[in-house]
């Protein structure tokens, strides 16, 4: 368990392993606004589904769907409103994780609160902001060998094997697409999907260049 002293200012109270840490900086940079986010991921079998962002901020990047928490809803309403939104679904959505951002140029700390649901309602549909499109939840695929061959960074080590390895997918589904993502996914998102909570901190400089990283991995997922 990594000690108090170790879990990036921001995370709050929180007992963590921590699996992942690097990167330039030795500091974590200071801030003085946060603003709470979530962002949700539906898997069906072996298949993620994601978003490409068509506008506003992380516009050109694959992403869960998500957003603002607005002013009178928890977290857990706001995921699932902004699913609604965004993708044009339904589903009961379950708390994996916390995520914090600095990011150079935008006053506001990235608060966000992670979800994701194995079961869905409707039919993904292109919004305004979102295009859904599902991607293949093979191991190859997940963990980015191919990446990781030409970034060492890519394949960061995932805590406790908590789950059986993910098969194989069959069809012709695209891998995931770590290259048009935001430089942390591949640090969590494995393990997002072998069930696993975690927390996390990154910060960024513009153009998703991460400066400093810490995850840890935590025994039990707590959220609203
Ligand atoms: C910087 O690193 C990030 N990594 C990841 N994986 N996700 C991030 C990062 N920074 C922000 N996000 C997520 C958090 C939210 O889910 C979205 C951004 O939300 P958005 O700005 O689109 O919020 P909305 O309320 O939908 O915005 P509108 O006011 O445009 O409707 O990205």
């Amino acid at each position: 368990m990594a000690s108090d002293s170790d879990i990036p200012p921001g995370l709050g109270d929180v007992k963590a392993q921590v699996y992942a840490q690097g990167g330039n900086e030795h500091e974590w940079r200071p801030f003085k606004h946060t603003r709470l986010y979530t962002n949700a991921f539906i898997i069906e079998g072996n298949k993620l589904l994601l978003g490409f962002k068509k506008r506003g901020f992380g516009a050109g990047l694959y992403n869960g769907f998500g957003g603002k928490v607005e002013p009178g809803e928890t977290p857990a309403q706001a995921a699932r409103r902004e699913l609604q939104e965004e993708a044009g679904i339904d589903a009961p959505l379950e708390y994996a994780g916390r995520l914090f951002f600095v990011v150079t140029g935008v006053e506001s700390v990235f608060d966000i609160r992670i979800y994701v649901a194995r079961e869905y309602v409707g039919v993904p549909t292109e919004s305004d902001e979102m295009r859904p499109r599902w991607f293949a939840l093979s191991e190859d695929s997940l963990y980015a060998r191919r990446l990781a061959q030409s970034d060492p960074q890519a394949d960061p080590p995932i805590p406790g094997q908590v789950a059986p390895p993910v098969p194989s997918v069959d069809g012709d589904l695209p891998d995931i697409p770590y290259d048009q993502m935001w430089a942390d996914d591949i640090y969590w998102l494995p393990h997002l999907v072998r069930g696993g909570c975690f927390v996390g901190r990154a910060d960024f400089d513009e153009g998703n260049v991460m400066r400093r990283y810490w995850f840890g991995s935590v025994p039990h997922c707590k959220g609203d």
